[in-house]
């Protein structure tokens, strides 16, 4: 098996910690750090992190044989997990950006048959291939940027044929490119035009239709409801959610984005993994969910592009909510592939340290998406998703905001982006 050492890190962030599952309060910025430090690598997993030292007097074998890479200078961190993204789409929505910009709300453009309709005319006119080439190069733009695991939802289709396409896509580029993508079933993304006025029919559908063919095809983990008022109420969101659960579908929700709903309550609830977005979330909700465990993926990149008040993340951390966060990349509120930037964004408008948006963009991520014991943070028998950064010490990711600063990446072993640039080899892996 091929080995690689990554040696002498000015700081290597393990994000190691005897807590198990999500992160919450203090244990949000622990990091973990190690100075001065190396990581070896044996085919796609973490052998060892510590000193040069210890890891030659330990493992000298593999240590002779490894490729290197010289770290010095430099921040070794694990790859980054974007937990909450619509990446498989078709076309784009800038049109809608001066409309917004003149004081269109995200909802008026939606209701009057853009936003959310839009892309699904588009998804719906895609072929197979065409979605597959374009959310390809987005996966790329990914890695170039230190992701190497993203969560995938449908939701552009609304109808059974589309919804599959998507999530055969997904299902696809899992095995043929670098990052890991992860599927949520998000069938009740909308109620599409030609159910309106009809929007309990959608629901039933949703629920005897297309959630038991997921769950046959085996195409998704995760089952997700956009709870939001004007699009499906707390009720038929509850329907969905639990439906869901009989199929094995661990239940996610899209709550209080736009208006205060209860979405965080139903989290809490139907004992969701997650609850995302949450920008005018109750106190009581919050109270809820840090009681119930439930995740929050927040979305502040999506705050950012609607001129949106952002969530209250330094208060649910404070309540001990685990949070997490994540770019929600899509074409109409959030067209950034750039976590890092949305780690800048936490900082300076949700009050989080700079610790706290790496555990929240690492290992809290991770277990957003059910992926806890098996990536996020540096230690044995993990695998070897890796980063390293242009910067001396971590402080700098978020004092030099909206820079990428990746030099390497390695996904599960392998390097795929060396001085910031893609490696050729990277888009042709077919054997995942
Ligand atoms: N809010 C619902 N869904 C997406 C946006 C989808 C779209 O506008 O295309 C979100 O999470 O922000
Ligand atoms: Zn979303």
């Amino acid at each position: 098996m091929d080995m690689l050492l990554i040696h002498n890190a000015n700081e290597v962030l393990t994000l190691q910690s005897d807590t198990k599952g999500p992160r919450t309060r203090e244990a949000m910025s622990h990091l973990g750090v190690i100075e001065n430090a190396s990581v070896l690598v044996e085919g796609d997993r973490i052998v060892a992190v510590g000193p040069l030292a210890e890891l030659e007097e330990r493992y000298s074998e593999k240590v002779k044989k490894a490729k290197r890479i010289d770290a010095t200078g430099k921040v070794v961190m694990p790859g980054l997990v974007d937990c909450h993204t619509h990446l498989v789409h078709g076309g784009t929505r800038e049109h809608e950006l001066n409309m917004r910009l003149a004081g269109k709300t995200y909802m008026e453009i939606m209701n009057a048959g853009g936003g959310i309709h839009y892309t699904t005319t588009k998804t719906r006119e895609a072929s197979f291939e065409e979605l597959y080439e374009k959310t390809s190069r987005h996966l790329d733009q990914f890695l170039q940027y230190g992701v190497t695991t993203v969560e995938a939802k449908s939701g552009y289709g609304l109808d059974w044929e589309t919804e599959k396409k998507q999530l055969e896509v997904a299902k696809k580029l899992q095995e043929t490119h670098p990052v890991d993508v992860v599927s949520t079933f998000m069938g009740a993304h909308a109620v599409p035009k030609e159910y309106k006025g009809n929007e309990e029919a959608f629901v039933d559908m949703v629920i005897d239709e297309m959630l038991p063919k997921v769950a046959e095809l085996k195409l998704a983990e995760f089952n997700d409801v956009f709870c939001e008022k004007g699009v499906f109420t707390p009720e038929q969101s509850r329907r969905i959610l639990e439906a869901g659960k009989r199929y094995g579908l661990i239940p996610k929700i899209h709550a209080d984005e736009i208006e205060p709903y209860e979405g965080a309550e139903l989290a809490a609830e139907v004992e969701a993994i997650s609850a995302e977005h949450l920008l005018v979330a109750s106190d009581e909700g919050i109270e809820k969910m840090a009681a119930a465990g439930t995740i929050a993926v927040l979305l502040p990149g999506t705050a950012f592009f609607l001129r949106a008040p952002f969530a209250r993340g330094r208060l649910m951390v404070d309540r001990g909510v685990p949070v997490a966060i994540s770019t929600d990349f899509n074409p109409g509120s959030s067209p950034t592939i750039s976590l890092p930037f949305i780690q800048n964004l936490a900082c300076m408008n949700m009050g989080m340290t700079m610790e706290e948006v790496l555990c929240a963009t690492t290992i809290n991520a991770a277990h957003a998406i059910n992926r806890g014991d098996e990536i996020g943070t540096i230690e044995a028998g993990k695998k070897a998703d890796l980063l390293i950064l242009n910067v001396p010490n971590y402080k700098q990711l978020q004092y030099f905001y909206g820079m990428n600063h990746i030099d390497t990446v390695v996904k599960a072993g392998e390097v795929v982006v060396e001085g910031g640039a893609l490696c050729s080899s990277a888009t042709t892996v077919s054997n995942r």
